[in-house]
């Protein structure tokens, strides 16, 4: 694969707490992005102008505000981000299959006709939660990666396209779900990096080399004291991985 193509599968997290210190780093990186992920600490700062200032600038946007309610207050909600044009939007796959199918309905209403359906995305188990984690403070027995594989189900079933897991997870989940279920991994450490709070991780290459469609960054580039530098980094690291994800190709 031409190495401008992991550009479209690269989905930079644009963790910062205003517009402004969003649009200075969009200028830094210069038109070198293609996807952009907007989470909560810059929604809940500056709102729908986010998504706007994107969209003018051509950006494919993720709307990443981990939808978790119960059903209807989730399809309402879910209605309400597609109103917004953005491409990707994510619910938490612990609400359940009814709150699932409820946030596709939802989904299905607020795409404006005649534009694209934003996917729809089922969030399994954080890559901050551990083992020890899972299992002791939230009571669920077993490996991860099982718990991961037994969400996937449920968001398969609800008819969401795919889940957010960490990369070590997805060739499981392509084996077991299936190849064109989109994984979207966050978790993402370039070599000798911090792991910081996460601990499900992997390097892009790996993330890629795993099968991966799409992988989460944040930090590791918009925290870096050269964000261009850490940009070009990556897609260097890139050069030689063969891209097995079924579903982004
Ligand atoms: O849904 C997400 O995007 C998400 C799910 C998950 O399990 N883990 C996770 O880290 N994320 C997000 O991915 C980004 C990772 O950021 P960094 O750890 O700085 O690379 C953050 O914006 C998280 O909110």
């Amino acid at each position: 694969m031409a190495q401008q193509d992991w550009n479209r599968q690269i989905i930079i997290a644009l963790d910062y707490a205003n517009i402004t210190e969003m649009e200075h780093f969009l200028n830094r990186l210069d038109g070198r992005l293609a996807y952009v992920k907007v989470g909560m600490e810059l929604f809940y700062a500056a709102g729908l102008e986010v998504i706007y200032r994107l969209k003018e600038r051509g950006l494919n946007v993720f709307l990443d505000l981990k939808v978790h309610d119960i059903p209807n207050t989730a399809k309402g909600a879910v209605r309400s981000l597609a109103q917004l044009g953005v491409d990707m939007i994510n619910v938490h796959a612990a609400g359940g299959i009814q709150m699932m199918q409820a946030a596709r309905e939802g989904l299905e209403q607020g795409t404006k006709a005649g534009s694209p359906r934003p996917l729809l995305i089922g969030v399994t188990m954080l890559t901050s939660t551990s083992q020890s984690m899972m299992n002791e403070q939230l009571a669920i027995p077993g490996t991860v990666e099982e718990t991961v594989i037994q969400y996937a189900r449920l968001v398969k079933q609800a008819g969401l396209d795919g889940v957010v897991a960490s990369p070590l997870e997805v060739p499981q989940l392509k084996e077991r779900i299936g190849r064109e279920f989109v994984t979207v991994t966050p978790g993402i450490r370039p070599a000798g990096s911090d792991k910081g709070d996460q601990t499900r991780v992997a390097t892009p290459a790996e993330a890629f080399a795993l099968g991966s469609d799409y992988i989460v960054i944040g930090r590791a580039v918009t925290a870096a004291p050269d964000p261009l530098a850490a940009w070009e980094q990556i897609l260097q690291s890139l050069h030689s991985v063969t891209a097995k994800g079924g579903a982004s190709q």
